[in-house]
């Protein structure tokens, strides 16, 4: 059960960065949870400001719902109240809500809604659904803006207004007009939080627009860099963040652009590459080739 009251975990996502690690995976797919526990005992060194278990970059898709339970609950043990713990959920209205009943079962601090699989909706349908899983739960929502599930700034502040417990939004559009009419009509009612693939990427220019942390897949190899670049934009920078995207973001983009999926292959590569293997992604992923590998592990050298 969860100590954190919705206001609190959106005041507590802002003071840093947000870790998403990867979910690590035996020879044969199955969840390695042992390796998983190793991985956020490692990362719990460095200072973040909450955990993302089974999102995106821990591909959170390709998990059965009983697996997702798996890892919440090992991440809320592995981590022992020393961050909160965001566990997803998607799917369809009815899903995500037994996904969400179940994050707060495993003591979760918080919810990670996602869009749902494959329909396209419109923001009437959007909004109830995102309502219906706020109301079925006393954890605080972050909704995931992104896809098939885009909400226009109308929709957020209705949703803001219907939802006590609606306490973040994270952008995954990238859409600076919608942006600024976001944070012009709804303000720090809401903590906003950049989710774009490699967020460091547009993690400076969304600052000035209310965005005031990110998810950070590259967090999970090099998480030294990954925080000395979120300082560097908190403290605008731009000579030190122009440097550290020309020395490794932008390379790094070069090699993850290559194949569909690699946004997240690359950040288990990334693992691999620093000589403590998450293991394979699970299809439809595909790894990085050897190749590929070896141009990462070079590319992660340079910044070390
Ligand atoms: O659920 C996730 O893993 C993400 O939303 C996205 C990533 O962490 C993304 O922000 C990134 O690749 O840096």
């Amino acid at each position: 059960m969860t100590s954190m009251t919705p206001a609190e975990l959106a005041a507590q996502l802002k003071t840093g960065l947000l870790s998403f690690p990867v979910t690590h995976f035996n020879p044969d797919l199955s969840f390695n949870e042992s390796g998983y526990r190793e991985h956020l005992s490692w990362l719990s060194q460095y200072d973040v400001a909450g955990l993302f278990a089974a999102g995106g970059t821990g591909e959170g898709f390709s998990l059965t719902p009983a697996e997702i339970d798996t890892v919440v609950r090992a991440a809320v043990s592995e981590v022992n109240g020393k961050l909160p713990v965001i566990a997803p959920a998607t799917g369809g209205t009815v899903t995500a809500i037994a996904q969400a009943q179940a994050a707060e079962a495993a003591g979760a601090d918080g919810v990670l809604l996602l869009p749902p699989y494959l329909t396209e909706a419109g923001q009437r349908g959007l909004i109830e659904h995102v309502s219906a899983v706020c109301r079925s739960t006393n954890l605080g929502v972050t909704v995931y803006s992104r896809a098939n599930a885009i909400l226009t700034d109308v929709s957020v502040a209705e949703l803001a207004d219907r939802n006590e417990n609606l306490v973040c939004l994270k952008d995954g559009v990238g859409n600076i007009e919608m942006m600024t009419r976001t944070y012009a009509r709804v303000g720090d009612r809401l903590t906003y939080i950049g989710g774009l693939p490699t967020a460091e990427t547009f993690a400076l220019p969304l600052l000035q627009l209310g965005v005031s942390t990110y998810s950070s897949a590259i967090f999970n190899f090099v998480p030294e860099f990954a925080l000395g670049f979120y300082a560097d934009v908190l403290a605008q920078d731009r000579e030190a963040v122009y440097r550290k995207l020309n020395e490794f973001i932008l390379p790094y983009l070069d090699i993850r652009d290559r194949t569909k999926g690699y946004a997240v292959s690359i950040v288990k590569a990334g693992v691999t590459a620093i000589g403590r293997s998450a293991g394979p992604v699970r299809p439809p992923l595909q790894d990085l080739s050897e190749d590929e590998l070896a141009q990462l592990t070079e590319l992660i050298g340079r910044i070390k």
